[in-house]
């Protein structure tokens, strides 16, 4: 299970968490702007916009989960498993393989406008990278003007508004957008008692409006999860609190070892949280075991390379101890 999420204070925030129960070995990695990017239907591209967010780095070649360009766009790919299904190979066509597919969109897109009018065009393939068989995915694309979700189906590819500005996995975003009708009346606000006038209601305990908000880690109750805590979030707009509370955002989908079985004894865990600031081009993150915020500015690396900069995330616990 994966969750994602946008935030806008003074900055546009973007991240996601990624769940499972290993890792690929994942790097913080800057694509400069010269990088040569070679997509494997659309040739080769050196000169584009830098971008930085997680990947895992293959024979050279960036694999990102998610990531940012110096535009302010940013994009995550989540699983979509079983209902994934990508486009063939045709001639005269933009085919895109999924692995590329976010630096094909963030190496050329300002804006989400510039990504609609991209993917109106685009044919995505289900080309696979070496021996990696094809990730089943969606993905959301956002920028500080909104969000779309991104799905390849047996229906084809749609492109979906998402005002949420949040995505989790199964079921397509359509029947996710449709479950939130379920918690409409919820609210931060303690209840309003109009059960019966004649039941003497009490609000015997604070944070009773948002009574019936699944607790559960399902994708469908993480999406109404994150959507309610995301939507009535409030905070100081300053970089600081502006992260702070997005990680808090992303905490509330958080998954613990132990609590989500993928086999015998295997446990699907939060393994990476990240947090953009889209604006900025800083990639926040803490790892299962390090709640201490670490951070990579793409503005810190040479823009105008042509070599990738990757940084091993810092994984072990940092305590701060105070005597
Ligand atoms: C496992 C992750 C999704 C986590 C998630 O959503 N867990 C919910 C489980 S559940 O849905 O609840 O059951 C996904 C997200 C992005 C993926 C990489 C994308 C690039 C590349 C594409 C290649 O084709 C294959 C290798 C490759 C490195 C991919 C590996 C893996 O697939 C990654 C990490």
């Amino acid at each position: 299970m994966c969750t994602a999420a946008t935030y806008q204070t003074k900055d546009f925030y973007f991240g996601r968490t990624l769940d499972y129960e290993f890792s690929y070995g994942d790097e913080i990695v800057v694509t400069p702007r010269k990088f040569p990017l070679d997509f494997c239907h659309m040739g080769k591209c050196d000169a584009h916009y830098g971008m930085i967010g997680m990947a895992h780095v293959a024979d050279g070649y960036p694999l990102y989960y998610d990531a940012v360009n110096e535009k302010g766009v940013g994009m995550a790919g989540l699983n979509f498993v079983g209902n994934a299904v990508y486009q063939k190979v045709e001639e005269g066509r933009e085919n895109v393989a999924q692995y590329e597919l976010i630096p094909w969109v963030l190496g050329q897109c300002a804006n989400l406008q510039e990504v609609r009018k991209l993917l109106a065009k685009m044919n995505l393939v289900g080309t696979p990278f070496g021996d990696f068989p094809a990730a089943q995915l969606h993905w959301i694309i956002a920028d500080a003007s909104g969000a779309i979700t991104l799905e390849c189906t047996k229906d084809g590819l749609q492109v979906y508004d998402n005002p949420a500005g949040v995505l989790t996995n199964n079921p397509p975003f359509p029947m996710q957008m449709f479950q939130l009708n379920n918690y409409a009346g919820l609210s931060p606000k303690q209840p309003e008692h109009r059960f019966s006038g004649q039941i003497p209601f009490t609000s015997y305990s604070r944070g009773m409006g948002a009574m019936g908000l699944p607790g559960d880690l399902s994708s469908e109750s993480r999406f109404a999860r994150v959507a309610f805590v995301k939507c009535n979030s409030v905070s100081g707009d300053s970089e600081k609190e502006s992260v702070s509370q997005f990680f808090h955002i992303l905490g509330s989908v958080d998954q613990q070892r132990g609590c989500c079985e993928v086999a015998e004894g295997k446990y699907e865990i939060t393994i990476y949280t990240s947090c953009c600031n889209a604006s900025k081009g800083i990639y926040y993150y803490t790892t299962y075991d390090n709640h201490q915020i670490s951070a990579v500015d793409m503005h810190r690396t040479d823009l105008d390379s042509k070599t990738l900069s990757c940084y091993k995330p810092v994984t072990e616990e940092q305590i701060f101890c105070q005597n």
